[in-house]
């Protein structure tokens, strides 16, 4: 029997466990050590934040500057696609998986330039994949076209979405101590815009964009396509598993397991766009206070994206008006991150750089 049944309710098997919190002892200790530091109080404003935020995600203050930062990219394939609502063919995704994994993808040169090594899944990709290791996790090749059928059948959901926590879990049992997950599909936003709308009760023009590069004839069948979706959707909005099989895809799920076992596995993650986005407020749905152990990296240049930031109450370090996914805003900013780490972990105090300490006390204390 499926593990998703027709009224949609989710499978006991894939309850989370109740989250670990980021340890505040060390994120009291981290903040406590910016006053001691050789600069103004509260001179770097949110890196200072961000610093403890990585301290309490390590239980350790100072923290330690990160040594295995992993972008990791889910791909997958969208039925959706072949109802013209994206600038690309769909054939497009098998091959940029392809070129990610020889080089001269944006990514593969963000992540060089930053230091994150690269990881590539394909989860449901359409075409067989050039090697077999690459395609261990995949549930299908492409998904059903969310605006007449289900994405995918409640098993392969499930399969999706433990293929994201296994992921993780290899990641971090391999040392990664930052992540990165990122998304790459054709037609990807379609049902990433509507896994938004549906989780933050938004109407169907509030999250249609441009995504890869769309125009006014090709918007129009997005937003008819979204809005055919969300209708589709309807009977399952309060059950993550079974708005993924409606309206989600393999890349989707699989980014929803991940995040939630980063969460589990306390370590810190770097948000990227829209198909992220979209995945994390399911993870947060499926395994509550799994946010807290995420950053925004930015601020994507999506309607949904805003409305994901805003719904789990997250500021993005980043407004460059990126729209690629990919993992290319979570790259861009994680320089950012290493930098909030290192500033706690090497600057001076006060005391060792031998400077005299301010005269007045900070304003408002
Ligand atoms: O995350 C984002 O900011 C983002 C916004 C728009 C598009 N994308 C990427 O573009 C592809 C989907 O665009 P589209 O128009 O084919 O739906 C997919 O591979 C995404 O990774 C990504
Ligand atoms: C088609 C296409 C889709 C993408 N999604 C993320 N990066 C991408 C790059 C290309 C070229």
């Amino acid at each position: 029997m499926d593990d998703v049944d027709a009224v949609g309710s989710v499978d006991p098997a894939l309850t989370f466990p109740t989250l670990p919190l980021p340890d505040e002892i060390a994120r009291a200790d981290a903040l406590r050590r910016h006053t001691e530091l050789v600069k103004p109080v509260e001179s770097l404003g949110r890196l200072e934040e961000l610093g403890a935020w990585i301290a309490a995600c390590q239980g350790q203050s100072p923290p330690r500057p990160f040594v295995r930062p992993r972008v990791v990219v889910f791909a997958a394939d969208h039925g959706i696609a072949a109802k013209g609502v994206s600038a690309h063919p769909p054939e497009a995704t098998a091959r940029m998986v392809v070129a990610l994994l020889t080089g001269g993808t944006v990514t593969g040169v963000l992540a060089a330039a930053v230091g994150a090594g690269l990881r590539v899944e394909d989860v449901g990709v359409d075409a067989e994949p050039p090697d077999p290791e690459l395609a261990r996790f995949k549930v299908r090749r492409g998904s059903g076209s969310i605006d007449t059928e289900d994405a995918l059948t409640g098993d392969e959901v499930l399969a999706a979405v433990r293929a994201g926590m296994a992921v993780a879990d290899a990641e971090v049992d391999a040392g990664a101590d930052l992540l990165l997950p990122a998304q790459l599909g054709v037609g990807g936003s379609t049902p990433a815009s509507v896994l938004v709308a549906a989780l933050t009760g938004s109407e169907p023009v509030a999250v249609v964009g441009r995504a890869s590069g769309i125009d006014d004839n090709a918007w129009m069948r997005k937003a008819a396509a979204v809005r055919d979706a969300l209708r589709r959707a309807r009977p399952v909005l309060t059950d993550p598993l079974a708005l993924l099989r409606t309206a989600g895809g393999a890349d989707l799920a699989a980014l929803t397991g991940f995040l939630a076992q980063a969460a589990v596995r306390r370590t810190p993650v770097l948000l990227d766009g829209l198909a992220v986005g979209a995945a994390a407020l399911l993870a947060e749905e499926l395994a509550p206070g799994a946010s807290a152990w995420w950053v925004a990296a930015h601020r994507c240049a999506e309607p949904a994206h805003p409305l994901v930031l805003e719904h789990l109450d997250l500021a993005p370090l980043l407004d460059l008006d990126i729209r690629l996914g990919e993992g290319a805003g979570a790259a861009a900013a994680l320089p950012l991150l290493a930098m909030a780490v290192r500033v706690l972990a090497e600057t001076a105090t006060y005391e060792q750089a031998g400077v005299p300490r301010p005269v007045l006390p900070p304003p408002g204390r």
